[in-house]
C-alpha cells in the first residue's frame, strides 16, 4: 500500500500546516464521488478495539454489539470473575428460594448440581478447587436455612483462598432473599404447591 492509500501514513506525513494537514485528511475520508472506487480509505478503529478499550477504562458496554466493519454481533468474552459473581448469584439464590422440607430429590438434586459443577464449571483452576471444598464440606440441604448457610461457608472458604473479606452469615437472608416473584411462582416447586 503507498502512502497515499493510508490515511494514517498520509496524514503523519502530509504537511507542515495544520490547517492543510486536517485538509488532506478530510479529503482522504470524505473523497470526491469520481475518487471512490480507487481510494479505499482502511477504518480508523474497528468497535471491538474501541470494546476492550472501555472494558479497560471499566465503561459498561453491552455483552452482544456490533463491529462497526462487518455489522456482525461480536460477543465479549466474560471474565472469570463475571463469571464467578454470575454463578454465586444462581446458588444463592436457590438457596433462598429452596424449600424449608425439601423433598428427597430436591436435597439430591442439590448434592449433584454441586458435584456436576466441581467438573464442568467452565474454570479448571476453580472447580479443581471447588472439588477438595466439597470433599471437606459435604452439601448440606435438609432445608432452606441449612442450605443457604452450607453456601455461605463454602463461598466464605472460596473467598478465603482468594484472599476476600469473609461474608457474616447471619446475613445471607438479608443479601439473598426470595425473588419478587408473583403467585410464588419462582418456587423451587413452582406455583402448583401453592395451591396444594
Ligand atoms: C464454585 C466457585 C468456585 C470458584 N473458585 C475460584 C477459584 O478457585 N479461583 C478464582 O480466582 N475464582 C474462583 N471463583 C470466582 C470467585 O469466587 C468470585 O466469584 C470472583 O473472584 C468475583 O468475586 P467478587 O469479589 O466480585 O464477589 P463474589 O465472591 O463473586 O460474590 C458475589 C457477591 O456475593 C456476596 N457474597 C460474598 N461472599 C458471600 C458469602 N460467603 N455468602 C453469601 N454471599 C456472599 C457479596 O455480596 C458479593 O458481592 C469461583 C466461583 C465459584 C462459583
Amino acid at each position: 500500500m503507498s502512502g497515499s492509500d493510508n490515511p494514517v501514513q498520509a496524514f503523519l506525513h502530509c504537511c507542515s500546516s495544520v490547517v492543510q494537514c486536517v485538509h488532506a485528511h478530510i479529503a482522504h475520508l470524505f473523497p470526491a464521488p469520481d475518487d471512490r472506487s480507487s481510494k479505499r480509505t482502511s477504518p480508523l478503529f474497528s468497535l471491538s478495539t474501541e470494546l476492550s478499550r472501555a472494558r479497560d477504562a471499566k465503561i459498561v458496554v453491552p455483552s452482544v454489539s456490533l463491529n462497526e466493519s462487518i455489522q456482525k454481533p461480536v460477543a465479549v468474552p466474560l471474565t472469570k470473575e463475571e463469571l464467578g459473581r454470575a454463578t454465586w448469584t444462581l446458588l444463592h439464590t436457590i438457596g433462598a428460594q429452596f424449600p424449608d422440607n425439601p423433598t428427597r430429590q430436591q436435597k439430591r438434586d442439590v448434592k449433584e448440581l454441586m458435584a456436576i459443577l466441581s467438573r464442568i464449571y467452565p474454570c479448571k483452576e476453580c472447580a479443581d478447587h471447588f472439588k477438595e471444598v466439597l470433599k471437606a464440606n459435604p452439601v448440606q440441604a435438609g432445608s432452606q436455612a441449612e442450605l443457604s448457610q452450607w453456601l455461605c461457608h463454602v463461598h466464605n472458604v472460596v473467598n478465603r483462598s482468594l484472599g476476600k473479606l469473609i461474608f457474616p452469615c447471619q446475613r445471607v437472608n438479608a443479601r439473598w432473599g426470595k425473588l419478587d416473584c408473583k403467585d410464588r411462582a419462582c418456587d423451587v416447586q413452582g406455583p402448583s404447591s401453592f395451591a396444594s
